[in-house]
């Protein structure tokens, strides 16, 4: 007999059954549920990550749509209960497996662009808390350590006209780089399988101009204009960048993407800062490296093992961790709940997929009605969605 889980319902009486494995940020993202005739149930269990056992059970025998870690097991649970929807509070998916999805005709939310920014500025921040040992200089002073101002007290690197690196220069890469470009006149050098052309446009402009954009403001203001290079290979960011930040999707091709190898090549005193997913590093590997390069500094908000760090990672001075709370400002968190419920709202009415993800401002405008359709469902075409141009 499965273990009851504890659960809070809203709008008991409603006509479809929509659970979320997690209470999330803001109310908006509910009434727009209850609204549509939907009876919401949010499972109120105080452990952090539920078994594949609970989630059946919440799922139980009739269900519409819901949130979490989900393959063969739990979708086929899900379709057997009538759903046919289920959406990730996240953009990233790799924690989904979309061809038992398909198998099961169930569509796959997730909630991108929301969330660019937020997670941009966590990097940003990780990045300069990283390079100017911030949290080894807050110990210190808590320690009572501090007897007065020394020359060499936690030297750090300077950002101003050093080289910034981003692998995966995406939404999230793409906002990281214009923050560390137009906040710290950095340099940009970055890596992706695609041509970052708006990112390229915003630091010089038209790319036939001698001036650049922002480097043309930074010219008539007499100072040295800010330049970008697209690397043909990964190994070229690493060797040169002062800082880098890793913001890829993770699958086959990114997994363990910084390795010993690559991490040897990289400057002795160079900074790494990852936000996008834990397995983008052989976190193995860099426990080694910060031990044999005390110089070398990294800032993580995902690990490999997550939620646990790999041994001797917590001891390192030379890292700052931070638990998976890039995408967390009240803001994203409760758009990130929103898209989340419109997602599955919009498969259980039937509602056309919007063809942009990046155009999600539609739906976060609390001032106008919200459009009947699904933000982005991964699978749409897969599963023969139609395609909305709103
Ligand atoms: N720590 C956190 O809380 C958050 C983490 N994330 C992670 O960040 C990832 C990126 O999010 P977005 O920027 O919105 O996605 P995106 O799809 O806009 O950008 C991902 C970029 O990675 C590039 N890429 C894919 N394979 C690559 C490879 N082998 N080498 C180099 N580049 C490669 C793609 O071409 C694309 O430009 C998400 O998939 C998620 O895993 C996103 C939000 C919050
Ligand atoms: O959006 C994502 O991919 C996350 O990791 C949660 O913010």
């Amino acid at each position: 007999m499965a273990k009851p889980i504890s659960i809070q319902v809203w709008n008991p009486s409603g006509k479809y059954r929509v659970v979320s494995t997690k209470s999330m940020p803001g109310d908006r993202w509910i009434r727009l549920l209850t609204d549509q005739d939907c009876r919401v149930e949010i499972c109120t269990e105080e452990k952090t990550i539920l078994s594949v056992d609970d989630i059946l059970t919440l799922i139980g025998d009739r269900c519409d749509g819901l949130t979490e870690d989900w393959g063969e097991v739990l979708f086929s649970a899900l379709k057997r209960a009538g759903g046919t929807s289920f959406s990730n509070m996240a953009v990233g998916y790799n924690n989904v497996d979309v061809s038992a999805a398909n198998k099961y005709g169930v569509a796959v939310g997730n909630t991108p662009g929301v969330l660019t920014e937020t997670t941009a500025e966590l990097a940003a921040a990780l990045s300069l808390t990283a390079a100017r040992r911030i949290v080894e200089a807050d110990q210190f002073m808590r320690a009572g350590l501090y007897d007065g101002w020394l020359p060499h007290l936690f030297v750090g690197n300077l950002l101003k006209g050093q080289t910034v690196g981003v692998i995966g220069a995406g939404r999230i890469g793409s906002a990281y780089a214009r923050m560390m470009i137009e906040g710290f006149k950095m340099n940009l050098i970055y890596y992706d399988l695609y041509q970052a052309t708006r990112l390229e446009k915003f630091v010089t402009g038209m790319l036939s101009s001698p001036f650049t954009s922002y480097g043309q403001f930074l010219q008539v203001n007499g100072e040295q204009p800010v330049t970008w290079k697209r690397a043909a290979t990964m190994e070229d960011v690493l060797r040169e960048a002062d800082v880098i930040s890793l913001h890829p999707v993770l699958d086959k091709t990114t997994y363990h993407l910084i390795n010993k190898e690559r991490l040897g090549i990289m400057k002795k005193e160079a900074v790494l800062v990852n936000a996008s997913r834990g397995p983008v590093i052989d976190e193995a590997a860099l426990v080694e490296h910060l031990k044999a390069n005390p110089m070398f500094r990294v800032g993580l908000d995902v690990f490999e093992d997550e939620p646990l760090m790999k041994p001797g990672l917590s001891e390192q001075k030379n890292a700052v961790v931070v638990p998976h709370i890039a995408s967390a400002s009240k803001w994203t968190r409760e758009g990130m709940a929103t898209l989340a419920a419109l997602n599955v709202l919009g498969t259980i009415k039937g509602y056309p997929v919007l063809g942009d993800p990046n155009s999600m401002d539609k739906f976060l405008d609390k001032s106008s009605p919200v459009p009947a359709a699904c933000p982005s469902i991964v699978n749409a075409k897969e599963l023969g969605l139609q395609i909305s141009n709103l």
